[in-house]
């Protein structure tokens, strides 16, 4: 099997951003907190937007708070809101809907807001076959509460079979999982690093080998009954990560 290449240009700052924006991205906002400075970046880098239910909350909210004229409402229309919508607050759920979002009730209580937006997005993957699958960006989804932070790492689990990439960003984290194999991650300092952690979680165990980290593996069995490399820390450009089953890997922020 081939080395898997990954590299964050979704997360450069919009002045400079150039070919990143070639790349078909869908940005899921979720109920968590965010900073503006993140939201521009993630926004400008995806070329579709779906807030999850109170996700529209916290676009609406940031984008208020903004007295600067780059963030103007306008260039924040997401392409729907979506989920069980027993977040959504009515003036919110009003001025997107005179900004001609539309507002789409899902009330299946055995799927999240995240994977009703999911569903929204694989729908137009099969109107548009011939165009290349997005790549999702998740904003939220590693704070807050315990069970939807597991929540969304289960998820981005399972989806790593049918989803070419899923990424999920916090002001403090970007974080996807590394399916078993070989991995390549570019490490660009201006945007991420330098702490970073490889985590087992969904699997018995992982046979880890790594390069590019300051506390490296060869050959290492990880698990959460034993070893789990967390506050580790990147100390090249590249970051080699071989493992025999799927992991979890994050890293910080490193430019707010
Ligand atoms: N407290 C929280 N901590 C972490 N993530 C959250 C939290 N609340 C919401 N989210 C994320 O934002 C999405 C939208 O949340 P919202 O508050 O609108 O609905 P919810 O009813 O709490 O979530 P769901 O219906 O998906 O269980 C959720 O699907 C979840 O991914
Ligand atoms: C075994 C099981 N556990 C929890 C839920 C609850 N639940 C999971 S997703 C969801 C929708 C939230 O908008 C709700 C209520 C369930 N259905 N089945």
């Amino acid at each position: 099997m081939s080395v898997r290449q990954w590299s964050t240009p979704f997360l450069q700052p919009v002045s400079s951003k150039t070919t990143a924006n070639e790349e078909r991205r869908a940005l899921i906002i979720l109920n968590q907190p965010f900073s503006a400075e993140l939201l521009k970046r993630v926004w400008h880098a995806c070329k579709w937007h779906a807030c999850a239910d109170g996700g529209a909350n916290r676009l609406w909210d940031v984008l208020q708070l903004q007295t600067s004229s780059d963030l103007e409402i306008s260039d924040f229309v997401p392409e729907i809101i979506k989920g069980d919508l027993d977040s959504l607050r009515c003036d919110v759920r009003e001025n997107f809907a005179k900004l001609g979002v539309p507002i789409i009730k899902d009330e299946d209580q055995n799927s999240t807001d995240l994977m009703k937006c999911m569903s929204a997005i694989e729908e137009i993957e099969s109107s548009t076959p011939s165009l290349a699958q997005f790549t999702i960006i998740i904003l939220g989804g590693l704070s807050g509460r315990f069970d939807q932070t597991i929540h969304t790492v289960s998820y981005l689990h399972k989806l790593r079979k049918r989803r070419k990439s899923t990424f999920v960003v916090t002001d403090e984290n970007v974080g996807w999982c590394l399916d078993e194999g070989e991995h390549l991650i570019e490490i660009d300092a201006n945007l991420i690093g330098p702490t970073c952690g490889l985590l087992p979680i969904g699997v018995d165990s992982t046979i880890l080998s790594t390069r590019g980290l300051r506390w490296n593996l060869e050959n290492k069995e990880s698990s959460f009954d034993g070893l789990v490399s967390s506050s580790n820390a990147v100390i090249a450009k590249e970051v080699y990560i071989s493992t025999s089953k799927p992991i979890f890997w994050n890293i910080e922020l490193a430019f707010l």
